[in-house]
């Protein structure tokens, strides 16, 4: 459903950040990318959306390509590409509801979005978005008076409510703690698996990548070095991605914690709530 081909980015700095980089994604695949800091990780994300302009090569999203698409057919698309950040994006004033329902802005008209009225259906759908994750009873408080984790799980109720057919996150977890940011990746991927949503996940903690995807895909100086199962990460292979980086002390770090939480998927909402 996605194919990149021969995708370069070359930043005004002289910075070769992708060098010709192909992949290819299938429907309702989620993968994860990794790589050293620099390694172009987020730069790939965002030339799929053209968050970043590449400087050649195409993106294809089923049968349109995306990188030759005027401004109009670009923002029709990208309603089609939900996108979750690190730093959650989300407008702190703004009840958590007003924040979801933002994710339905490209859909409406002008004024529709600018007095931000938003159609019953939206609104419906934005509380069972929110009662998925487990953030029900937190609809009418304000983002900012929300924790890292609940602020996340807001971010992707409004990736969510766009409808999209793949998912663009960018280091999801980074400014989490450890257990928070297992919920957060398993919410991701199961939510991925229920709506048969492909997804690229831009992960810095290979662990955690390990634990939940099924194709890891590992960046090097702006090219694909790995890209096979996660099991197939064998220390010769995360040496090759990451160079002669502790990545081995990291892993175990997180694997020796005594408490992995529901290791076979089911997010306990209740749960979730109480531990955020
Ligand atoms: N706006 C920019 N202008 C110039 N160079 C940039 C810009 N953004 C990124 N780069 C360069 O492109 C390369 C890839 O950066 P990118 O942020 O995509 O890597 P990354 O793998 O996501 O890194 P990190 O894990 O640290 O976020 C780096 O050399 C970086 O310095």
């Amino acid at each position: 459903m996605l194919r990149l081909k021969k995708l370069v980015k070359t930043y005004k700095t002289g910075d070769q950040a992708l060098k010709a980089v192909d992949l290819e994604i299938p429907q309702g695949q989620v993968l994860a990318l990794i790589g050293p800091s620099g390694a172009g990780k987020s730069t790939l994300i965002r030339c799929i959306n053209r968050l970043v302009e590449p400087s050649s090569g195409e993106v294809w999203l089923e049968d349109t390509e995306l990188t030759s698409l005027s401004s109009g057919g670009l923002r029709r698309k990208r309603r089609e590409m939900g996108m979750i950040f690190q730093e959650y994006a989300l407008v702190e004033r703004l009840t958590v509801m007003e924040n979801v329902l933002s994710g339905r802005l490209g859909y409406v008209g002008f004024w529709r979005s600018f007095t931000r009225r938003y159609p019953q259906e939206s609104v419906d759908e934005a509380f069972r978005l929110l009662d998925r994750v487990g953030l029900l009873a937190m609809a009418d408080k304000r983002a900012d008076e929300l924790s890292g984790g609940q602020r996340q799980r807001v971010g992707i109720c409004r990736a969510l409510i766009q409808n999209p057919k793949l998912l663009l996150v960018d280091e999801p977890t980074a400014s989490l703690d450890p257990k928070t940011s297992r919920q957060i990746m398993r919410l991701i991927c199961e939510l991925c698996e229920e709506r048969g949503l492909a997804a690229i996940i831009n992960i810095h903690d290979v662990a955690l990548a390990k634990m939940f995807v099924q194709r890891v895909v590992g960046l090097r100086f702006g090219a694909i070095e790995f890209d096979g199962r996660p099991e197939e990460l064998t220390p010769d292979v995360l040496t090759a991605i990451y160079g002669e980086e502790d990545w081995e002390a990291t892993i175990e770090k997180v694997e020796d914690e005594d408490e992995v939480d529901h290791p076979h998927g089911g997010f306990d909402e209740k749960a979730g709530v109480s531990a955020l």
